[in-house]
């Protein structure tokens, strides 16, 4: 049976409301693990919904406040591309954000989208266990994960009824992807859940029907992979807005907040 998890839900109406409150968690998580540890190990997601997200990040007041210099980014995922194709997550990133913030180029850790999947991921793995100092079978808990949730449930590259949802050993993996006739690379749904701090970004109207089904529809991870995303702590986010909020079920919203529970 899956793992009982509390989640915040962060609702903010009005354009550009759920960057700023995104933005907010994303210098508030970095901080926090900086102070805490030394050092902020931060996993971003691509697709559209973060661009202005990492904009932000990358302006007053963020980029003076963040410490650009402690953090370690990574990939949630990436498409099978070079790093200049329009589908890259890290090209999409570099614009919005990495070409403005000084954040060191060894603390960029880029998956090598146009090498072969397998090999990339192998590669990808490797330098997560260099930069964590892993040992032997030991996984690594990132301070955030910040994922996005496609129109099908999927998350990160973990579509509906592929292989990659069965894979609970490895941390990065290749995913033939089907539905889209391309290999996607990703970081596995057991590395997600381990992570400290786990937050969906979701916005609009043509998400809402989604995240109902994944939030408080019936549990079928295999149809609905963003179920698999129970993190170990027992605490999950969303940042929505109010149209990707709309068909959840939710006790009142009191300044932007309300919990709910995933059982
Ligand atoms: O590589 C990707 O596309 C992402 O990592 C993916 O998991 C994304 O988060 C969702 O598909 C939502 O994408 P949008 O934000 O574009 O709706």
């Amino acid at each position: 049976m899956p793992r009982r998890v509390e989640v915040s839900v962060r609702v903010s109406s009005g354009a550009g409301e759920v960057a700023k409150a995104t933005a907010d968690l994303f210098a508030k998580a970095a901080a926090d693990a900086v102070k805490t540890r030394g050092v902020a190990r931060i996993a971003i997601s691509g697709g559209s919904t973060p661009k202005a997200v990492f904009a932000l990040l990358a302006s007053e007041p963020y980029v003076g406040q963040i410490p650009w210099a402690q953090i370690q980014l990574f990939w949630v995922d990436e498409r099978c591309v070079g790093p200049d194709d329009p589908d890259s997550n890290y090209g999409m990133t570099k614009k919005a954000m990495l070409d403005s913030v000084p954040l060191p180029a060894a603390n960029v850790h880029r998956m090598e989208g146009e090498m072969d999947p397998a090999e990339a991921a192998s590669r990808y793995e490797a330098e997560i266990r260099n930069t964590f100092k892993l040992e032997g079978a030991q996984t690594p808990t990132f301070d955030l994960i910040l994922l996005g949730m496609g129109d099908d449930g999927h998350t990160a590259s973990l579509f509906p009824h592929t292989e990659g949802l069965d894979e609970l050993a490895r941390i990065v993996i290749a995913n033939h992807v089907p539905q889209k006739d391309t290999w996607r690379m990703t970081l596995t749904w057991p590395v997600i859940t381990q992570g400290r701090e786990v937050a969906f970004l979701i916005e609009g109207a043509a998400k809402a029907e989604i995240l109902h089904t994944v939030m408080q529809g019936k549990y079928d991870p295999e149809t609905y992979p963003s179920q698999l995303i129970r993190p170990a702590s027992g605490r999950l986010t969303l940042m929505l807005d109010t149209a990707s909020a709309a068909k959840l079920e939710l006790p009142p919203v009191v300044n932007g907040v309300t919990t709910m529970e995933l059982s």
